[in-house]
Formats: structure tokens, sequence, C-alpha cells
């Protein structure tokens, strides 16, 4: 799989996008990988070029859930302390200073450091972490302290606590075996140096672990996929997205080009007109030329359609290549081209309609049944106006009626008409 191009509403600051890629195939490939990935049983895999994006993606939520974690266990720690008279009257005071002198504060200091802090996830997730584990290790030692019985019950609310973090801290699996294995060793330590003693005591105190650990490690398990399958059903939402907008880009693309020589069509034509036009500042001059090659019919005839072809795709890039930025060329069909030029004053005119004919006559294609010269030649019809919207039409209608003269008058030739000085009115021959 290749890199993915990401985007779309929700992205972190700073996250890592990937450079985008074009091609429709590329795209179905990721579209396919990620099908395959959200098919697949048991752990939903993330492929590599996106563990970075899940990475970023989830690290919001990570956080809150350890800083969450933290504040509601600090909660239940403190909650707690009803139950102290019951199960270590004997040491009563000590747990009472546990809990509120020690667990309290330092729960509201981890917890609003984790809110705080910039620092690394696995940084956090080890602090947050310490603090339930220091909070296992006080609960332990009143066991050991304590000669009450009902003291055991902290070995009980230790593994529930156990439970909590192992769901609530969205935790990495390496880090909930280390979790597991330190609070099974506190236990055992709490439970051989505690009140009481019979045979099977550590054994009973190893299945307590066992059947309490396993559900939390499973529930972890399976929220972490929910987690993994959330941001791949995001991401191809995100690909799909991306597909269908190239998609549309692609036909509108397609719908305003001429296949043949890849100059716009007419449509293309008009909508580069339409949105150049509205850059125009009021009162700019714009020309329009309407270009026919001459004699094309008789060059089909003789040289046939093939040869047709390539000729229309010179004339073309020549076109093109004489019209120059701003001036746009379009073909409108058949034989006939079309170019728009913004921006041209009055003086420039002749010079650019000109250039236009002679780009043509330059490429010298052997033409041996024209009637007018032994190479192929085209005549320009070129108005010059001040537009609105509204008249560009009238302004095409000039330029065909200029091109007519240009015919008329023996073709090879420009025929040039200032509509902002009806006075000027000109021929030219190449
Ligand atoms: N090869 C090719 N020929 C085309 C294409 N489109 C139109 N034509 C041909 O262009 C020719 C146009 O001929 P006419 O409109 O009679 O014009 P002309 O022969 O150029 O004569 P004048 O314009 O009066 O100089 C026709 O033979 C069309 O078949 C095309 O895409 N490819």
């Amino acid at each position: 799989m290749g890199e993915y191009a990401r985007y779309g509403s929700g992205d972190a600051p700073g996250r890592r996008r990937p450079v985008s890629r074009t091609t429709e195939t590329t795209m179905q490939d990721d579209a396919t990988e990620l099908d395959r990935a959200l098919e697949g049983r048991g752990r939903v895999l993330i492929p590599a070029e996106l563990k970075d994006a899940f990475a970023d993606d989830t690290l919001a939520v990570r956080r809150r859930a350890l800083s969450k974690s933290v504040l509601l266990g600090t909660g239940f720690y403190v909650a707690f302390a009803l139950g102290d008279a019951f199960a270590v009257p004997d040491r009563l005071q000590l747990a009472l200073i546990f809990r509120l002198a020690i667990i309290l504060p330092l729960g509201l200091v981890v917890f609003y450091w984790l809110r705080r802090t910039r620092c690394s996830l696995i940084r956090q997730q080890c602090v947050a972490c310490s603090f339930h584990l220091l909070v296992v290790g006080l609960l332990a030692l009143l066991v050991v302290l304590s000669e009450s019985v009902d003291a055991l019950g902290f070995v009980f609310a230790s593994y529930a606590l156990l439970m909590f973090m192992v769901i609530s801290m969205a935790l990495p699996r390496s880090l909930v075996a280390v979790l597991a294995s330190v609070v099974v060793l506190i236990q055992a330590v709490a439970v051989a140096h505690g009140p009481l003693r019979y045979p099977t005591l550590e054994l009973h105190n190893l299945m307590i672990a066992i059947v309490i650990i396993g559900p939390a490690i499973f529930a972890n398990r399976a929220l972490e996929s929910d987690r993994r399958r959330q941001f791949l059903l995001m991401e191809r939402e995100r690909l799909r997205r991306r597909q269908l907008a190239e998609q549309r880009d692609m036909l509108a693309r397609l719908a305003a080009l001429d296949p043949l020589t890849e100059l716009a069509n007419r449509r293309g034509l008009n909508a580069g007109i339409a949105g150049d036009l509205d850059r125009l500042t009021s009162g700019a001059r714009v020309a329009i030329a309407m270009i026919d090659i001459d004699h094309f019919k008789a060059y089909n005839d003789h040289y046939g359609h093939g040869a047709g072809d390539e000729a229309l795709r010179r004339v073309a890039r020549a076109l093109a290549e004489a019209a120059r930025p701003p001036g746009r060329v379009g073909r409108m069909g058949g034989e006939e081209f079309a170019v728009f030029v913004p921006g041209i004053t009055h003086h420039e005119l002749p010079l650019y309609a000109e250039r236009l004919r002679a780009s043509v006559q330059r490429l010298a294609l052997v033409h041996h049944h024209s009637r007018t010269a032994g190479v192929m030649t085209i005549s320009v019809g070129m108005v010059l106006g001040c537009p609105t919207s509204s008249d560009v039409q009238m302004l095409f209608e000039a330029a065909d009626a200029a091109l007519y003269r240009a015919k008329k008058a023996g073709r090879n030739q420009v025929s040039i008409e200032d509509l902002t000085r009806p006075d000027m009115n000109a021929h030219r021959t190449g």
C-alpha cells in the first residue's frame, strides 16, 4: 500500500499529512487494502503507512482516558475511606492518612499534570500507572500491617482497581502485561504476610487474579479493536470522498476538452472566458479571434483523414504557442478555432492577429491542393471590444463576420475590427 492522502474535518493540529497520490488505480488499491483490513477476523491490523496517522488520531482520546482514569480512581479511593472503619479498624488512622493526605492530593496533582503536559504518551501512561500502583501498594501495606481478617477485602479491591485501570486507560498490551504482573506480585506478598493463613490461600489469590485479569484484558482488546475499526472506517470514507472528487474533476476536465487536439472545446473556452471576465477590471479591452483552416476539405480529400487529424493537432499546437497566456485557444469544432485575449490594446491587435496567422504558415505543412498557397494556411477574423459578460456573444459574432471577410478577400489573411473605434477596419495578407 502506498501513501494515503488524508484530509477532512477533525484533523488535529500538526498531524502528519502524507503526500497525496492522484491516480485512480492507486487510490483503488488503497481502498481495497482498507476493505481487507476491515474484513479481517480477530485483531484489526492497521496498515503500516497509516500507523503514524492512527497514533495521531487516537492520541487525544488516549490522553483524555488517562486523566479521567486518575480522577475517577482518586474519587473511588477517597469514597472507600468509609469502609476503613470495618476493614482495618486497628489501622484506621493510617488508612485515612493514606487516602486523604497522600492519595487525594497526589491524585489531583497527577490529574492536573496529565491535563497540562504535552510530553510523550508513553511517559504519561507510565505516570498514571505508577499512581495507580502506589494506591495498590498502600492498600497491600494495610493488609500486611492490620490484624483484621477483613483487611483481605483490600486484595479484591486491588484487583477491581486493576480491572478498572486496564479498561479505562486504553493502555498498550505491553503495559497491561507489566501492570498486571506487578499487581499480582504485590497481592501475593500482601496475602503471604497478611492476617489470614491457610494452605490454599495463595492458590485462591492466583485464581481470583486470573478470573479478574482475563476479562479485563479481553475488554481492553475489544475496545482497542473498536478504535482501530472506527479509524479504518473513517479513513475509507475519506478515501471514497477523495475518489469521488477526483472522478468529478476528471469528468469536468474531459467535458471541457477537445480529445483530438487537447485544446479546450467550445464549453471549456466559454468557461475560461467567463473566469477571465470576472477578474478583469471594468473598462479593460478584450479581443476575440475566429480562425479557420483554408481549403481543409481538399487537404482531407487528398491526404486522408488521418493526415487531416495530424494537421489539426499541429495547427492547434502552433496556435496555442502563438497565443501565449493570457490568450486562450479553443477548438470550436471541425477546422475552426477561437482565441480569447484579455487586456489587449488597440495597437497590439494587428500584430497579435498576424502572429497567429504566421504561426500556421510557418509550419510549412505541404498542401498542393490549396488554391491559396502551397502550404496549409489559416484565415483570421479578430475583433477588439470592451465587454460586459452579456455581449461576449456579440464579439464572437463580430469575429465570425470578420473571418468571413478574410475568407472572401482571398484567405490566408487577417481581418481586424476595433469595435471601440468603429472607424477602424483593416485587412492584412500573409
Ligand atoms: N481530419 C479531420 N477532418 C475534419 C474534422 N472535422 C472536420 N473535418 C473536415 O474539415 C473539412 C471542412 O471543410 P469546409 O467546411 O468545406 O471548409 P474548407 O474546405 O476548409 O474551405 P474553406 O474553409 O472555405 O477554406 C470537412 O471536409 C470536414 O470533414 C476532423 O476532426 N478531422
